[in-house]
């Protein structure tokens, strides 16, 4: 990991948070603050993606009648949030530390100009020593408006702050070579580039997530290739987020003897590619929800944008333009073999995009600076 570690995103999951019986554990949750705190007070950024939204309101209301689970999900948001951010503002304040709250949902991450909205507003906030408390706007982000869980939304804010850690805590160790229940798996430390991890994964998730470990898994993956170390470890565990970074990064905590570490400690971290992706190009590839069409490429121009050559998408090699868009808008590139490649902003409308397929000396559909291949 870098030396100068400046930025990192932490999401807290809602099971760190939650106890047994569904309500918020405000002694996990004070433990973790003292620990932000003490990075905070080493001098590093941090921007907190918290969940715990909808645990901290069931316990709060009590419905006279059975609600659905859309229902539910808004009315215990909409009164935990309050009590959520109130708690994580009162468990700094004994630290001196500021925080404010950011609520947010998918459309607002379809648009460059909100985007970028959204990050002026914490970028303010961390320039005036402020933690940004991130969650989903649940009381109104409902069905396809939603994230698929936090672990989505916290891989898009460390991409668009340009966070260099991002660390998840779960209720769970790190990511198993297999079941985690069974005591032959084991935890893997280190995943490089490439690593196919599905054989890994369960489909079951804690009683209180959403997405379970293959959202976090695949976000993690995109996040590191964009430059970003991605950690997953457990929140549940004591000082796990001051344990790690330490062990990750022992310069950050001169006064620490090494001694005084957990040499038990095991999470998962995803290598980064050496290489930072341009912070366009970061808000490109978490677009893809929002693609408004397709761009079908032949073989040949399927074969050159794997390579490592920056090269745009021209009209040359198209040979399909699907669905309706217009300039700047988002459009998925789909291989000759039908397999979506990457993400790209369109230099014009798809009108023009048919009118200039097949056809040599026309100006790229999608400019390199704007193309994002997977
Ligand atoms: N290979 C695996 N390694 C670790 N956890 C796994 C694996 N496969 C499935 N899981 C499940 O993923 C859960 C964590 O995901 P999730 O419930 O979404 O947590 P959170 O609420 O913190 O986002 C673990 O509690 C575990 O049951
Ligand atoms: N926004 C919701 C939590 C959403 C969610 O998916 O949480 P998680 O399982 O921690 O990724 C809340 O605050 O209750």
């Amino acid at each position: 990991m870098e030396q100068q570690l400046t930025r990192i995103a932490v999401k807290i999951g809602s099971n760190v948070l939650t106890r047994r019986d569904g309500t918020l554990d405000v002694t996990r949750m004070s433990a973790l603050v003292d620990q932000v705190a003490e990075l905070h007070k080493a001098g590093v950024e941090i921007i907190l993606v918290s969940s715990g939204a909808v645990a901290s309101g069931r316990s709060e209301i009590h419905p006279a009648k059975k609600l659905d689970s859309v229902d539910q999900r808004q009315l215990f948001s909409a009164v935990g949030q309050a009590k959520l951010i109130n708690r994580y503002y009162e468990l700094f304040r004994e630290h001196g530390i500021p925080v404010g709250q950011v609520l947010t949902m998918k459309e607002n991450f379809a648009t460059r100009r909100h985007y970028l909205n959204q990050k002026n507003c914490m970028t303010v906030m961390l320039e005036n020593g402020v933690i940004p408390i991130v969650n989903e706007n649940d009381t109104i982000s409902v069905s396809e408006l939603m994230f698929t869980d936090n672990d989505e939304l916290s891989g898009l804010i460390a991409s668009m702050m340009d966070a260099q850690v991002l660390i998840i805590l779960s209720n769970i160790d790190g990511i198993y070579n297999g079941s985690p229940a069974d005591p032959a798996s084991e935890v893997i430390r280190k995943i490089e580039h490439g690593k196919d991890l599905s054989s890994y994964i369960q489909t079951s998730k804690s009683s209180f997530g959403r997405g379970g470990m293959l959202t976090k898994t695949n976000i993690a993956r995109k996040v590191a290739d964009e430059g970003i170390t991605v950690i997953i470890a457990n929140g549940k565990r004591d000082n796990i987020l001051v344990d790690l970074l330490h062990q990750e990064l022992p310069a950050l905590f001169p006064d620490v003897q090494s001694s005084a570490l957990n040499s038990q400690l095991t999470y998962t971290r995803f290598i980064p590619a050496p290489q930072p992706v341009s912070s366009v190009k970061k808000w490109i590839a978490h677009s893809e929800g929002f693609a408004k069409g397709e761009l079908h490429i032949d073989d040949c121009a399927t074969k050159v944008l794997a390579s490592d050559k920056a090269v745009s998408i021209l009209p040359i090699g198209i040979t399909d333009v699907r669905g309706e868009f217009e300039k700047d808008d988002i459009v998925r590139i789909i291989d000759f073999e039908g397999n979506p490649i990457g993400v790209g902003k369109a230099n014009c409308s798809s009108e023009q995009a048919r009118e200039a397929m097949g056809k040599h000396g026309k100006k790229p559909v999608v400019h390199y600076d704007y193309l994002y291949i997977e």
